[in-house]
């Protein structure tokens, strides 16, 4: 039997699948029990399909989306353009023509992801999407099918390629932001608009993502806190290196008592803390559940072949239902109603980089303000400065949300003070 395929686009990650059909065919048919055809490649317009032909790539290209959903011998439509609009159309138009659909979008699964599984349910077909979170980390698959006998309490995840690239790039070999960025964009690991990548963006809708498969729970993407790398400063990494700590981009999703929380932020990580050697493009994701205990999943969290990797391992698991003649499965079943965790069951430590005058009683002022909000200090350090400044590092000791909300705003309110950066520390 032949299973069609079509790919709607073909940039970074769509170009890798005809090579994995191509390199690793006979596995790949053997555990599909079909071969996989490349029916058709949409692309932008006539200008792109002739530069794809001169350069010798032999497929179907077309330019109309309806020459693919009217195709009734097409059965998995693989979404691979990017972008909120036209891939949730086409999608929706994919799954209502009843074929079933692979995407590596986490923008769209993220805001629009039940709905589009709705239409998916409602129409008979699947919609699978293990690419859209770390990459070639077979991540959402394992949550889903290997911890339905556990209860995960929480994950803590570096889950941008791009910015961990960036941050190893600048720290370890000292190149400068732009060249980083550049450079992740070069290898194709970088967004088309890579604001996401390093703002946090990316790994907050990798947040809501995961939180539904390892919680059962739909976060809104409003509501994951996140920030991303542009606030770090070398000297917020010096004094992290001296500390014992290194700095990255950490995703967290924990369930309390009250219901459950996610963030993006840059995080202070002990130096043996298994999340710190996850370096370069690599993602990993930490998972404390109450029976398997801690767990951790690493790997390339972005890059073509990766990424088609996991793209392929969807296709091959759809098309084993297809073959079968039975419905597909859904690619998670986990779901409970969402509850919010109270600011007060998030208990956290913080680093607050400060600068003030150097002189008598200004650290005095601090520590009235922290007093106030019944927060001690772990550890203080003073650096000075030219023209009589000083550089004030505090490292707290756990306080709960709005303690820090209310740090924060005070600090930042005190006349003579400037809060420079605040960072998670774990
Ligand atoms: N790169 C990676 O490592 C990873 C990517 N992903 C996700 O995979 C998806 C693809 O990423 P990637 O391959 O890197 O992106 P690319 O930008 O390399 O590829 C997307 C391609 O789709 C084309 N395209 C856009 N709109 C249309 C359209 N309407 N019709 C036809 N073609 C269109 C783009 O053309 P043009 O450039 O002219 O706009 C481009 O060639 C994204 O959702 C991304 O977030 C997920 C995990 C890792
Ligand atoms: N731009 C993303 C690609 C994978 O999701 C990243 O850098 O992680
Ligand atoms: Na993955």
């Amino acid at each position: 039997m032949t299973i069609n395929i079509a790919l709607l686009g073909f940039g970074t990650v769509a170009s890798g699948v005809p090579f994995l059909l191509k390199e690793n065919g006979a596995k790949i048919t053997a555990a599909a029990n079909a071969d996989i055809k490349i029916a058709k490649v949409l692309v932008k317009d006539e200008a792109e399909k002739n530069a794809l032909l001169a350069e010798g790539k032999a497929y179907h290209f077309v330019t109309d989306i309806a020459e693919i959903l009217n195709d009734a011998s097409i059965d998995i439509v693989i979404e691979l353009m990017g972008r909120i609009e036209p891939a949730k159309t086409f999608i929706t138009k994919a799954l209502q023509a009843k074929k079933h659909v692979v995407s590596a979008n986490k923008d769209l699964l993220a805001v629009h992801g039940a709905e589009l599984l709705a239409i998916a349910r409602d129409n008979g077909v699947a919609l699978y999407y293990e690419a859209a979170v770390a990459g070639g980390i077979p991540i959402l698959r394992t949550l889903a099918s290997a911890y339905q006998a556990d209860k995960i309490t929480k994950i803590l995840a570096v889950a941008n390629g791009t910015s961990n690239f960036m941050m190893t790039k600048m720290v370890d070999e000292g190149w400068t932001y732009d060249e980083a960025l550049a450079e992740a964009s070069r290898l194709g690991y970088a967004e088309s608009d890579p604001t996401n990548d390093v703002d946090g963006i990316d790994a907050a809708y990798k947040m809501v993502i995961l939180s539904q498969f390892a919680f059962g729970m739909t976060i809104n993407f409003e509501d994951v806190r996140h920030e991303g790398i542009r606030h770090i400063t070398p000297e917020d990494v010096t004094l992290a290196q001296k500390l014992g700590y290194v700095i990255k981009l950490v995703g967290e999703i924990v369930e309390r008592e009250s219901g459950i929380y996610a963030e993006v932020v840059p995080t202070f990580l002990p130096k043996n803390h298994q999340l710190a050697t996850v370096n370069g493009v690599m993602n990993a994701v930490f998972v404390e559940s109450i029976g398997i205990g801690e767990a951790m999943y690493y790997g390339p969290g972005a890059g073509q072949k990766p990424t088609a990797t996991s793209v392929v391992a969807d296709i091959i698991a759809l098309a084993h239902g297809i073959v079968k003649g039975e419905k597909v499965a859904p690619f998670n079943n986990f779901a409970r109603e969402t509850v919010y965790a109270k600011k007060e069951d998030l208990l956290d430590k913080y680093y607050f980089a400060i600068e003030t005058e150097d002189k008598t009683g200004q650290l005095l002022k601090l520590a009235e303000l922290f007093e106030a909000e019944n927060v001690s200090f772990g550890q203080v350090f003073q650096e000075n400065l030219a023209e009589n400044r000083a550089s004030i590092a505090i490292i707290s000791h756990q306080m709960d949300l709005n303690q820090f909300d209310s740090l924060v705003e005070k600090i930042s309110a005190l006349p003579g003070f400037t809060l420079r950066n605040t960072i998670k520390v774990i």
